[in-house]
């Protein structure tokens, strides 16, 4: 049996976009800082300004040869944020007595960042990583894309998947389960008033920026993305305007930032935090003590569960970044390889501890 649950929309409609997290050390660029600060503050003209400015700012052409003051920056940021493999150990002495559960993302973390979102496929040795580890811990993606196409990159049918940023979650196919409470399967689309203006400005969006050569539209069911990544640097201002025009007309759809992308999504307070804890729940972990949920992420939306955890004061953050970035998370990896190597090492952990009894 499936359960679909149904969320009153006047419950979730959030009022403006929500503030980046404040860093827990302030180990981020000044250039970062400022371009963080006039996205939080700045209305119309100043907002595109903003978003342009923190894509540049985040742009490697962008990035000079590493100065002293860098070197510090990265020093530091290794100091407040650890390598979650070199914290491996502190991170397992923590699960004793709980069940982990783990929480992925998708493009950054688990696959390279590509030019072409159609074409950022993860490796087998990555899909046999999240198999394995899956064995032995409820594992879920969650993602900005829609759960169809992740799940045709994926191609694993025991895990969770929360697509459009939690705005659609399905559990696993019966018998793949791992809930301690009830045992129906999961599906929870709480924005599905929202499907038809989506498809609307989804439409809309395909027919101004075929005016500006190289930009790209994805729809992502309940969201859609506008990728900057292979447009010419000087047209990315002309291109978030004409976002911005097309979304002027919806006041119920709200715009945010990822990697070289603008993301449309129903102004509902509803976020990747919201869909950890959601899964935490129908997992039978709501309000528990017995859980360590462990978070792997790379994008500014991946901050809304890294919170969700500081906040909770349980399991970690582990944020996907080669350099110092403003976050929540606990810990770093530097990349899709070293996610890789830290879910083989908890493959093999769990693998030794389960042998020994
Ligand atoms: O939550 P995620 O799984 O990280 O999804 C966020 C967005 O990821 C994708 O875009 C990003 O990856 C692309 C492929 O590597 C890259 O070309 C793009 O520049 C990145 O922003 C996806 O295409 C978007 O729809 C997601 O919203």
């Amino acid at each position: 049996m499936t359960i679909t649950v149904a969320v009153s929309n006047s419950a979730l409609f959030s009022p403006a976009v929500p503030k980046p997290p404040a860093a827990p050390g302030g180990h981020i660029t000044i250039s970062r800082k400022k371009c963080l600060k006039k996205l939080e503050t700045g209305g119309g003209g100043a907002r595109i300004n903003a978003w342009v400015d923190s894509m540049r700012a985040s742009s490697p052409t962008h990035k000079s040869a590493a100065t002293l003051s860098e070197n510090e920056d990265q020093n530091s940021w290794i100091l407040h944020h650890p390598s979650a493999l070199s914290m491996f150990e502190q991170i397992t002495n923590a699960s004793k007595g709980k069940q982990i559960v783990i929480f992925l993302d998708y493009d950054g973390t688990l696959s390279p960042i590509v030019e072409d979102p159609d074409q950022a496929f993860m490796t087998n040795e990555m899909r046999d990583a999240v198999r394995d580890v899956a064995k032995y811990f409820p594992t879920a993606i969650v993602t900005g894309r829609c759960r169809d196409k992740v799940y045709s990159f994926v191609r694993l049918s025991e895990l969770y998947y929360a697509g459009s940023h939690g705005m659609d979650i399905k559990g696993p196919a019966k018998g793949r389960q791992y809930k301690k409470g009830n045992h129906e399967a999961v599906l929870f689309q709480p924005a599905t008033e929202f499907l038809p203006m989506i498809d609307e400005v989804y439409k809309a969006l395909m027919e101004k920026t075929k005016s500006i050569p190289g930009a790209k539209v994805e729809n992502n069911k309940f969201c859609v993305s506008v990728h900057f990544r292979c447009v010419d640097e000087k047209r990315w201002t002309a291109l978030a305007e004409l976002v911005k025009s097309v979304i002027n007309d919806y006041p119920k759809l709200r715009l945010t930032q990822g990697r070289k992308v603008l993301e449309v999504r129903p102004s509902i307070k509803w976020d990747k935090g919201k869909a950890l804890e959601f899964l935490l729940e129908s997992l039978g972990y709501a309000n528990s003590n017995d859980v360590l949920p462990i978070y792997i992420g790379d994008d500014r939306s991946d901050e809304d569960a890294f919170k969700v955890l500081r906040n909770r004061g349980q399991g970690f953050g582990v944020l996907v970044s080669k350099g110092p970035k403003e976050t929540n998370a606990s810990y770093s990896l530097q990349e899709p390889l070293e996610v890789m190597n830290f879910l083989q090492r908890l493959v093999e952990w769990k693998k030794s501890l389960l042998s020994r009894y």
